[in-house]
């Protein structure tokens, strides 16, 4: 489902960390059910646009907003209906599952008791039920990956932010997670999906947006980044709009410094 409703509305955002710019003039407007692949070599920023937008970065210039509301105006209402699985996940080790997953949908307003249940049959879902009541200092990465899916959608959030939301999990959990976008994108919600596994970027997003040098290269639909680059893959679209074609080199010259003595 995808109409013209702008969800996030981003215009001339700079950011400058020390004095180097980071984002360097991103226009951008997303609509409700898009789910964008949102890509760009390390570095280029994209965590940092991800967390302006969800107000954990501060000191950017430019307009950013979320939801109809300009997220530097203090009315953080937005926040509750976003979610969010970082990059890096920050767990409480110490927490069981169970207590973890009702903690975070208490934050959100949900009682206990339907956090709890929502919680079950998420986890249950992805086959995590004999894990439910174990700590999470037990769980293996992609066990921990799960739970935090799991947290940003407790609350039924209108807007999803993915960083990198596949690492450590399995092909199998992989099809189930992008049919799970799929069908949250059908239904009108937007989804932002940061990664660098272009194979599943290509697939799932509807629009795909690729960051260098702090700006926006490309923006469009896969078909229409094809056209206009002429090459066949996203891997190979990436590659050539980065200006990037000494991979062989740079391997050599690593196994090369590997083999010294
Ligand atoms: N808190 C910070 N202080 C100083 N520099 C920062 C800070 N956070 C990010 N940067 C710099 O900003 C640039 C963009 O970082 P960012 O994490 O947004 O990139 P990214 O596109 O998400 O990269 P990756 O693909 O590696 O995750 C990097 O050069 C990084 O060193």
């Amino acid at each position: 489902m995808e109409n013209r409703e702008p969800v996030i509305t981003i215009r001339d955002l700079r950011m400058k960390y020390s004095d180097r710019y980071v984002l360097n003039g991103i226009d951008l407007e997303v609509f409700k059910g898009q789910i964008i692949g949102y890509i760009g070599p390390n570095g280029a920023g994209k965590s940092t646009t991800v967390k302006i937008m969800l107000g954990l970065v501060e000191g950017y210039t430019g307009e950013v907003k979320i939801l109809g509301t300009d997220i530097s105006s203090g009315d953080i209402s937005y926040k509750r209906r976003i979610g969010y699985v970082p990059e890096i996940a920050e767990v409480y080790d110490t927490l069981t599952a169970k207590e973890y997953l009702t903690f975070i949908g208490e934050l959100y307003g949900i009682t206990r008791e339907a956090a709890d249940e929502k919680a079950r049959r998420l986890v249950d879902c992805f086959g995590l039920k004999e894990a439910y009541n174990s700590r999470i200092s037990s769980y293996s990465k992609g066990m921990r990956q799960k739970v935090m899916i799991i947290s940003s959608l407790l609350h039924n959030p209108d807007i999803l932010f993915f960083d990198e939301p596949l690492s450590g999990l399995d092909a199998n959990s992989v099809m189930v997670l992008k049919e799970i976008l799929t069908l949250l994108a059908e239904q009108g919600k937007t989804i932002f999906y940061s990664s660098h596994i272009m194979d599943v970027v290509e697939k799932i997003s509807s629009r795909i947006v690729l960051l260098g040098g702090g700006q926006i290269l490309a923006d469009g639909t896969f078909s229409e980044l094809k056209d206009r680059s002429k090459e066949g893959s996203l891997e190979q679209i990436f590659n050539q709009l980065t200006g990037f074609n000494e991979h062989r080199q740079i391997a050599e010259a690593f196994v090369a410094a590997v083999q010294e003595a």
